[in-house]
């Protein structure tokens, strides 16, 4: 069987895959986000080592059969500094952090070959914009740390003493050359950012290392294991999900949401609303929309309400579609698709006496989804059609919600039949490294929930709500902006 680990931004996922494509067993790990200052999201890497090792003693319970390889996924875009050892020299910088929105414009000073390299909007939480932050706030560390890692690489290193990076991860960190599929030397030079603690980069599917002694006995395992080099959690949900072919897209709603559809050509969005990234294997690329403010919207309006999820959907759909007027921006950490706007916030716009918790709780489901709708138009608007969507992450397993989503979104919604897909895409990496699957094609299929939730015919207040909601970003950024 092959092992799976997913390193998500709330929680780790370990997955164990038998060869014939059967998941024996699942389990999950939390820990926290934190935001010391305003904008900021950080982890201490300790946290994820402790539940990496929760997760997959989880798994391991009571299981006869040996784990052939190990697979990686994790969060996209993060900085782990760190010493020699791997050893972190400050909390991980997530991919939700906007600390960097003061120094990201150097970026647009760039030429337009280099833009071109990119082929990326320029966003705060990027890796490439974070290390700026770094190197004018803290310059010792900036200037002492040997690497720099994706959070998923950083767990490698530490679970192997090998040091490596694969396309998929380092294609999110506005550091790489999308379209010659290397690190972007010229912008790290234009930018005049540090090149020497860059990792170097390997195939996704390639064995990176091996287990050390001490990480086997911290995860429960064999030592000597092949860890496979995996990839970026929304590549791997892709392999996970099986969305292979151009045409057929992913919905990934996890602490932030995601939706992606393949390439087979590197295209850049001409209105660079979306992301082109790197897929999980070669000749492959896809474009992403990002919504920064999924599950850590829902979450904190849950926390708020004192609500517990079954109480958060036994409230939420006792309220008419709209709100009675009510409406939720998600933007809590700023957001990416489509307005590229790390300064936006959230808010509840039309509270009346009449508004109850429950008003509040489906306000921020109906908000959220109308975040993923923008994200999917950006994603049209490049030139794709959709037709259904394949749906993937911890956040979409409640039947009341899909279907919330589905009449927003005006799709039908494909479940698959496993929530962790970016640690069922890890798994198969790890099967495909250590050659227990010749290639992707002797990977068994997904299978995928034989009703799908079917789009009902637009509800009037949901309609008006859209409205609403399409019209208050536009009206809060003026504000913003005018504040004195
Ligand atoms: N029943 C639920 N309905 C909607 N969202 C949920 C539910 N349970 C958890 N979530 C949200 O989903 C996110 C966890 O999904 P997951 O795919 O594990 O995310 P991540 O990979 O970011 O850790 C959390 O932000 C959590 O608030
Ligand atoms: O930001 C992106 C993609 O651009 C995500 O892929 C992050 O990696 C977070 O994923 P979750 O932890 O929310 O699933």
């Amino acid at each position: 069987m092959l092992l799976g680990i997913d390193l998500g931004t709330g929680s780790v996922k370990a997955l164990l895959l038998a060869i014939d494509g059967t998941v024996i067993a699942e389990a999950s790990h939390a820990y926290t986000v934190q935001a010391p200052q305003p904008g900021w999201a950080e982890t201490d890497p300790a946290e994820w080592w402790q539940a990496v090792a929760i997760a997959v003693r989880t798994v391991m319970q009571d299981q006869d059969d040996r784990v052939l390889a190990i697979g990686l996924s994790g969060q996209m875009h993060g900085v782990v500094l760190t010493d020699e050892q791997g050893e972190p020299l400050r909390p991980a910088i997530l991919w939700a952090d906007t600390r960097s929105s003061e120094v990201v414009d150097r970026y647009r000073t760039l030429p337009l070959n280099l833009h071109k390299q990119l082929a990326n909007p320029i966003t705060t939480g990027m890796a490439g914009a974070t290390l700026l932050w770094l190197e004018a706030q803290e310059p010792a560390i900036y200037k002492t740390a040997r690497w720099t890692l994706q959070p998923k690489d950083w767990l490698r290193f530490r679970l192997t003493g090998a040091v490596a990076t694969e396309p998929s991860d380092a294609s999110g960190t506005l550091l790489y050359d999308v379209m010659a599929d290397t690190w972007a030397i010229d912008v790290l030079e234009a930018l005049h950012l540090r090149a020497n603690w860059l990792p170097a980069i390997v195939p996704s599917a390639s064995i990176a290392g091996s287990l050390t002694v001490e990480a086997a006995a911290h995860l429960g395992l064999q030592s000597g294991l092949p860890v496979v080099a995996g990839a970026a959690d929304t590549a791997a949900a892709m392999l996970g999900t099986g969305v292979l072919e151009p045409g057929i897209m992913q919905l990934t709603v996890g602490s932030g949401a995601q939706i992606v559809t393949p390439r087979s050509q590197p295209i850049p969005d001409p209105q660079v609303r979306t992301h082109l990234y790197r897929a999980a294997l070669p000749h492959q690329w896809y474009t992403l929309a990002a919504m920064q403010n999924a599950g850590l919207a829902l979450e904190w309006v849950r926390q708020l309400l004192g609500l517990s999820w079954q109480q958060v959907y036994a409230k939420a759909f006792t309220v008419a579609p709209g709100c009675e007027g009510l409406t939720f921006l998600p933007y809590f950490t700023g957001e990416r698709t489509p307005h590229l706007d790390p300064n936006a916030r959230g808010a509840w716009v039309g509270l009346g006496l009449h508004h109850t918790r429950s008003h509040l709780m489906r306000s921020a489901l109906e908000g959220v989804a109308f975040s993923l709708k923008q994200g999917l138009e950006a994603i049209v608007a490049t030139g794709i059609d959709a037709n259904e969507l394949r749906l993937a992450g911890g956040g979409t397993l409640e039947p009341e919600w899909r279907q919330l989503l589905g009449d927003v979104l005006q799709l039908p919604l494909h479940s698959i039949t496993v929530s962790a897909a970016s640690a069922r895409g890890a798994a198969i990496l790890a099967g495909i490294g250590s050659g227990a699957y010749a290639d992707l094609s002797a990977v068994p299929p997904m299978s995928i929930a034989a009703h799908p939730t079917m789009p009902r015919s637009p509800d009037a207040g949901l309609t008006d709500a859209w409205s609403r909601y399409q019209s208050l970003y536009p009206q809060l950024r003026y504000w913003r902006k005018h504040l004195p």
